[in-house]
């Protein structure tokens, strides 16, 4: 297979496989998501490969063997289109997995990409790809999400890859579209000597090469698939969901990895509101990961019973045990940053939402992260699951961001589309509330304060300096007249609460919060609903605009344990943090004493 890079210049590409051992119910694809969410976190472009939900290439095939075997050989070509549909299922199933967290992603079928293939209709191989389709794609999305295991064949119309083909899929976009990375995700955390479930001694390795991954990994990786990452000369990663580390298949002396028990956290989860169920349920999918301590709500009485998840209304109780990990999620300023203060400077790790607290006592607060030795992390303060802080990291030192311009609160956004709709204030504030999207008080989203308070975040994250939200000028929404916002789009003009932050040569930084009516080309006319979007302007004249779902219980919580899991393999493989060294930047709020 002859490489084919992305455009120079172009975001680092990942190819990550999901096979049938971690799609086992629908669930899944929310986990899928979830990893998919912390490279494109990273700064990655991600095509997604994946295989149909466990069991059900079985039932397809045998299926049709009942319908057209039965004594009979079944038709090869048309068991290929029968057994090719979990696959196509499942890619659009991911796709809405990842919409709901607010990634741009395009779901493609085989024959909207040019993926070709030659040979046995069940056992084909793949010998095609449309690359300008595959990057037209993700020069809009940040992920592309693909069916593996099925290609189109000039003959057959429709055909199959053979079992385990979803490797393949990966490997051969992987190696055709030039990728940084291709990682298989498989129920095992890599490669072992020996089958891990029958032998739990086994050793798992870190390296091995192609021919030896061929002989120990039957029934774990498609030979063909290392056959032609050997072909290619690529390295493929076999890992496990949410890991850090795995076992990386290259042209190199086979190496064992050292054991390392898994270490479970114990986390005090404060709040269990729009964004605190979110993350609870995240929690709680990794059992082996995060063990609970009693969640912190205001009334334990009115909650319906969860298996193993006990609340309190007690802090005390809430906080018990010496956690590794306080989750704080309460929202209000002061008191939850006195609690986020206390548990830092103890040496618990701290992940939060909350820029209000964050914003008036950022430096209470890492001076806390110094006295504990303890991470404090914050990537939804700002842009829910719009990445907008990490991408500031990636983009900081020399040539770096001079100008921030964005719609970087939801309901503000929300509002004033349903004002363009025609609909009253007062019913738009109300169903920005029931969908989570307000602030417990919506005056901090209409009247500018919480833009405010993300625009000194922003202000700390991309030109190091502090910045009272409470002197940042805003506009008020409620001073928008209804008839004017509707009449606007007459004009061709659309309604936008902007925050705005500048650089000047002279260090001086200048902030506001204004809700002005730009012209629909606007890059930033386009968000809707609760959409954030940002324009970043660096020193060297580049510009980036970044785009997702800046509120509500799915992206935010996405962001939020996204933190928690960077924390986690943190804690818990420090091999991930060499590893990490050479990958794009990990979460900049993520800040280390
Ligand atoms: N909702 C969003 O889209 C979003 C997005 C990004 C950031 N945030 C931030 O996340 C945080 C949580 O937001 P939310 O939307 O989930 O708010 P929410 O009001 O839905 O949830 C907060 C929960 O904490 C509980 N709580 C507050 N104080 C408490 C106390 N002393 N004891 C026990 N329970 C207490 C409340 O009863 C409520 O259930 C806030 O800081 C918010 O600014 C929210
Ligand atoms: N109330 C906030 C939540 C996300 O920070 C918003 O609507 O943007």
């Amino acid at each position: 297979m002859k490489p084919q890079s992305m455009k120079s210049g172009a975001p680092p590409l990942c190819v990550l496989k999901f096979g049938s051992s971690v799609l086992q119910c629908d669930a899944d694809y929310d986990a899928a998501a979830q990893e998919v969410f912390r490279h494109v976190r990273r700064g990655e472009k991600v095509i997604a490969v994946v295989s149909a939900l466990a069991g059900e290439t079985d039932a397809l095939l045998a299926q049709g063997e009942l319908v057209g075997g039965n004594g009979a050989t079944p038709h090869a070509a048309m068991m290929a289109r029968l057994a090719r549909v979990g696959e196509l299922r499942s890619a659009a199933l991911m796709g809405l997995a990842l919409g709901r967290v607010g990634v741009r992603t395009a779901v493609l079928d085989p024959h909207e990409i040019g993926l070709e293939a030659e040979g046995d209709p069940l056992d084909a191989n793949l010998c095609g790809l449309d690359n300008a389709a595959v990057a037209e794609a993700l020069s809009c999305h940040e992920v592309l999400a693909v069916p593996g295991f099925t290609a189109v064949h000039a003959r057959f119309g429709a055909v199959t890859l053979g079992r385990g083909g979803t490797d393949l899929t990966a490997v051969f976009f992987a190696a055709r579209c030039g990728a940084a990375r291709v990682r298989l995700i498989k129920d095992v955390d890599g490669v072992y000597a020996e089958d891990p479930a029958e032998n739990p001694q086994a050793e798992r390795y870190a390296e091995l090469d192609y021919d030896a991954a061929a002989d120990v990994s039957a029934g774990l990786i498609q030979p063909k698939a290392i056959a032609a990452a050997k072909a290619a000369n690529l390295v493929i990663e076999i890992a496990a969901m949410g890991a850090g580390e795995a076992t990386r298949i290259c042209a190199a002396p086979a190496r064992k990895a050292p054991a390392r028990p898994v270490r479970r956290l114990r986390v005090a989860l404060l709040g269990c509101g729009a964004v605190g169920a979110g993350v609870l349920a995240h929690l709680r999918s990794r059992p082996d990961l995060f063990e609970l301590n009693p969640v912190l709500v205001r009334r334990p009485e009115a909650r319906a019973h969860q298996d193993g998840v006990r609340f309190t209304d007690e802090l005390g109780l809430a906080l018990s045990g010496k956690p590794d990990l306080v989750v704080e999620l309460l929202g209000g300023a002061d008191h939850p940053a006195e609690i986020m203060a206390r548990a830092l400077s103890g040496g618990a790790h701290v992940v939060t939402a909350n820029k209000a607290a964050l914003a008036r006592h950022y430096d209470a607060l890492h001076a806390a992260t110094r006295e504990g030795a303890a991470r404090l992390a914050f990537s939804a303060a700002v842009g829910g699951g719009t990445p907008i802080l990490e991408a500031l990291e990636q983009r900081g030192g020399h040539n770096g961001p001079v100008r921030i311009e964005g719609v970087m609160n939801g309901t503000a956004n929300f509002l004033l589309d349903r004002l363009a709709a025609g609909d009253a204030f007062d019913d738009a504030v109300k169903e920005a509330q029931r969908l989570g999207f307000a602030e417990a008080d919506p005056a901090a989203d209409v009247d500018g304060h919480d833009a405010a308070d993300k625009l000194s975040l922003l202000i700390r994250a991309a030109f190091g300096k502090a910045v009272d939200p409470a002197g940042i000028p805003k506009d008020s929404l409620a001073q928008a007249d209804p008839a004017a916002v509707k009449a606007a789009r007459a004009d061709g003009l659309v309604f936008k609460q902007i925050g705005v932050c500048e650089l000047s040569a002279d260090g001086q930084v200048k902030a506001e919060v204004r809700v002005r009516a730009v012209p629909a080309q606007h890059p930033l006319a386009g968000a809707r609903n609760e959409e954030n979007r940002f324009i970043l302007t660096c020193a060297d004249h580049s510009v980036q605009t970044l785009c997702g779902k800046g509120a509500g219980r799915w992206p935010t919580a996405a962001a939020v344990f996204a933190d928690i899991m960077d924390i986690h393999r943190g804690l818990s493989e420090p091999e991930k943090m060499e590893f990490a060294a050479s990958e794009p930047s990990r979460a900049p709020a993520l800040l280390r004493a």
